[in-house]
């Protein structure tokens, strides 16, 4: 076991960001995914809310519906949190403090997203926040950042490893870093903002196999 693998005993968890259509979010929750991503920040995958309202009324309660946001006015976060009906909300920015308050409600999960940065430990739970997301400078990009390299240290407390993960590369992933959980976007898609059925469920598979035959 190298350094930088925690022992935990929790499974895997994982989320699938991106989803547009019933058929992607029928796909994720028959995959086993813990949790499922609508994009609210300026993006190809962007999504309107009463879309994504629609979508989260098929997403059974196990299982967490999360808004992603970058950069955006509290006040549009807030109105699209409350109008989507998501669970949770994932900020992209550099958002501070008093924003995370201001967004704290019961039963709302709050999801803080940071580029990976070397020599640099995050910690969740610094800014108000329930769990981390250590990302690669561009979000859902699909370009991975070195979570190998030397210099990397792992986040304190709940964290979830994103930024170019695939079929191929999550298992060595999650085995290097002892992430918590996974989060992909692109790696489970045939073309830019187009989920694709069997990446998602290999995917899932990939990811959770691993995590079971690991220290983590
Ligand atoms: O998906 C987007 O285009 C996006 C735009 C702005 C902020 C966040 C965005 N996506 C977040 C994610 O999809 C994931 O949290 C993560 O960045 C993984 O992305 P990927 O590298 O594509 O797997």
């Amino acid at each position: 076991m190298t350094d930088t693998v925690r022992a935990v005993a929790e499974p895997l968890f994982v989320k699938i960001c991106g989803l547009r259509t019933h058929e992607d979010v029928a796909a994720a929750v028959a995959a086993g995914a813990d949790a499922v991503g609508f994009v609210f920040a300026e993006s190809p995958r962007r999504m309107e809310a009463s879309v994504a309202r629609e979508l989260a009324r098929a997403v059974p309660e196990h299982v967490l519906t999360v808004g992603v946001f970058r950069r955006q006015p509290l006040e549009d976060v807030r109105a699209l949190a409350e109008a989507s009906g998501v669970r949770a909300v994932q900020l992209h920015g550099d958002e501070g403090e008093e924003y995370y308050a201001a967004l704290r409600r019961p039963g709302r999960t709050l999801l803080r997203a940071v580029a990976a940065r070397e020599g640099r430990r995050e910690r969740c739970g610094g800014l108000g926040e329930d769990l981390l997301l250590l990302d690669a400078p561009a979000p859902g990009a699909g370009r991975p950042w070195d979570w190998s390299a030397p210099g990397f240290v792992p986040p304190e407390g709940r964290w979830l490893l994103a930024g170019g993960l695939t079929v191929g590369n999550v298992g060595e992933a999650v085995r290097a870093t002892g992430a918590w959980g996974v989060d992909v976007s692109s790696g489970v898609e045939r073309e830019r903002g187009v989920k694709d059925a069997e990446l998602i469920a290999s995917f899932v598979r990939a990811a959770r196999t691993v995590a079971q035959g690991s220290d983590r």
